[in-house]
């Protein structure tokens, strides 16, 4: 591989099934391999095979389906049971690899192994050599390498390569280390081991503070060229370095970092997905890459500079990671340009005014809703296009209040704004108030004072545009008024107001055809 090649060595299957609440089971497994395959990663840790015979079946068939298309590993504590069983799974297939560990840091030397520094380094050296002996691909880590004495992980680097591994990973373990410190180590084992240039220096950072990628990053600008992760992240505790993450910092900044990789970036968010289904952790909205948010934008400024130019806002192309695309979310944020493109993009074309209009109506239902949907955005249009047919009905609905209950007496109270007949002309408000048989009658009872037209209410029909509790609710009415039957339509995420939109709508009509009955 050429110098500037990083190997991607994907340990979801092992360490990431160490997360609870993630293992999975050996159709999972596979499943998850295949698509990891499908990815292009070069290596898969596909389990560890002394753990269970479980993972001991899972790790073999991995092997077998797949261990022409990318390096199958499986880890090993520094016993002869664990290198066995791992080499008789891994070596089912055509590319196996052994990968042995032993901790070299005080703390696990001493309260954990209880092993002295000799015993450690005699251990770790017999076992890799172990592991030679059954395959040519072995790697070793000096597990919690980080917090190690950096003479002891020196030697013990040394003596591994010796011994016969390929690949030698320096794991912050504990995700203590700072990017500067992380890059500082790896620069060391660089400079300070003599046969370093023998095996590939590989990273295996945990997220416990959130620098696993930055460290990751910063072990690869000090000359390390396999990097351990996960997808999504998942992991022991806070987690793994997550591939996406990595593999996309490489491509965006390639002109920072000089490095590549053979993932095939759109299918990052397929296989994010596939393992979020597979383990039942989900990813977060606002995950970096493949969260549902990561291409959404929902500020009106941002909105109008990505209809200007996506470049304004977005580093990565959504396409480039495998989703569909951007996504413009209108809510309360929204401005009038995103509106406006998402109304072209739904095929209407409305004229100043009539936008106008309906960009007051979709920021008060914005007020009221979390996200407004292209079906809620719809109904407001269609709401507003049902109309009078001139641009601005004359009576609008300023304020409307009622009161009802299982006691009492239903009223409504309403405030219509009266437009002017003419240009220049006074615009007028008028309030009163009317009881009901419920608030919805009252306020019809009201709109009827208030216009001085009487309504027969033939129809009432009332549905939900969207789902959800704080749905858009659409009435349509048909009442016989002014001689004639009479259509008015509302939408509203309150039932009431919809019904007195809707009985508006159809009295505006009534009262075009009082002013103008020609
Ligand atoms: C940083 C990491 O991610 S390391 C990998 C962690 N992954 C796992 O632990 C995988 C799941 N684990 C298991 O299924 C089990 O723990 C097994 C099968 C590995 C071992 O089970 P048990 O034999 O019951 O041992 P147990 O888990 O209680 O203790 C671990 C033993 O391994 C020893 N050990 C730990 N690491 C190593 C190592 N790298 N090499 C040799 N021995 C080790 C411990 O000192 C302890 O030994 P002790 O029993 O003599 O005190
Ligand atoms: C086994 C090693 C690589 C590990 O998972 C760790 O140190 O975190």
């Amino acid at each position: 591989m050429s110098d500037d090649r990083v190997t991607i060595f994907d340990t979801t299957l092992r360490d990431g099934e160490q997360s609870p609440g993630c293992s999975m089971n050996t159709d999972e497994k596979l499943r998850v391999a295949e698509a990891l395959c499908d990815l292009g990663v070069d290596v898969i840790e596909a389990g560890f095979p002394v753990a269970s015979p479980g993972d001991f079946d899972a790790v073999s068939k991995i092997a077998e389906r797949f261990g022409d298309r990318a390096t199958i590993c499986g880890l090993a504590r520094c016993r002869d049971g664990d290198i066995d069983a791992a080499a008789d799974a891994v070596t089912r297939g055509e590319r196996g690899r052994v990968h042995v560990f032993l901790a070299t840091s005080a703390i696990h030397r001493e309260h954990k192994l209880r092993m002295s520094t000799e015993q450690i380094v005699e251990r770790a050296v017999a076992s890799v050599q172990r592991a030679k002996e059954r395959v040519e691909d072995v790697e070793f880590s000096p597990e919690d390498a980080y917090r190690t004495e950096r003479d002891f992980l020196c030697e013990v680097v040394e003596k591994a390569i010796d011994a016969g591994a390929t690949t030698v990973n320096i794991p912050d373990t504990v995700g203590y280390a700072t990017p500067q410190q992380y890059f500082d180590v790896i620069k060391m084992l660089k400079e300070s081991v003599p046969n370093i240039d023998r095996a590939v220096i590989s990273t295996h950072c945990h997220d416990d503070l959130g620098m696993a990628v930055a460290n990751t990053l910063a072990g690869l600008e000090a000359g390390a060229r396999q990097v351990e992760c996960t997808i999504n992240g998942i992991g022991e505790r806070a987690g793994n370095a997550a591939l996406e993450e990595i593999v996309m910092a490489l491509r965006t900044r390639s002109d920072h970092y000089g490095l590549t990789t053979g993932i095939n970036t759109r299918k990052l968010s397929p296989v994010s997905r596939l393992v979020g289904g597979v383990t039942g952790q989900g990813v977060p909205r606002n995950k970096a890459v493949v969260g549902r948010n990561a291409f959404a934008h929902a500020s009106g400024i941002h909105q109008d500079g990505m209809l200007k130019n996506p470049a304004t806002y977005e580093i990565m192309r959504p396409e480039d990671v495998g989703f569909v695309g951007t996504d413009l979310v209108l809510g309360k944020h929204s401005g009038r340009a995103a509106v406006k493109a998402r109304l072209t993009e739904l095929g209407y074309t409305p004229d100043d005014a009539t936008f106008a209009e309906v960009f007051d109506r979709f920021i008060d239902l914005a007020d009221r809703k979390k996200e407004v949907f292209d079906a809620d955005l719809a109904a407001l249009m269609d709401a507003k296009l049902s109309g009078s047919g001139s641009n601005r009905e004359r009576w609008t609905i300023k304020s409307l209040h009622t009161s009802s209950g299982t006691t009492g007496v239903p009223t409504a109270t309403l405030e219509l704004i009266e437009a002017p007949a003419e240009e220049g002309g006074e615009t007028k408000i008028h309030r009163d108030a009317a009881i009901g048989d419920g608030p919805i009658d009252a306020c019809f009872n009201a709109l009827e004072r208030i216009i001085g037209i009487e309504g027969r209410l033939d129809d009432f029909v009332v549905k939900s545009v969207t789902r959800g509790k704080d749905a858009l609710g659409q009435v349509d009415v048909r009442l016989y008024a002014g001689g004639r039957d009479r259509h008015g339509r509302g939408v509203s995420t309150d039932i009431i107001e919809a019904g007195a939109r809707a009985f508006l709508q159809a009295l505006n009509r009534a009262d075009a055809d009082r002013r103008d009955p020609g």
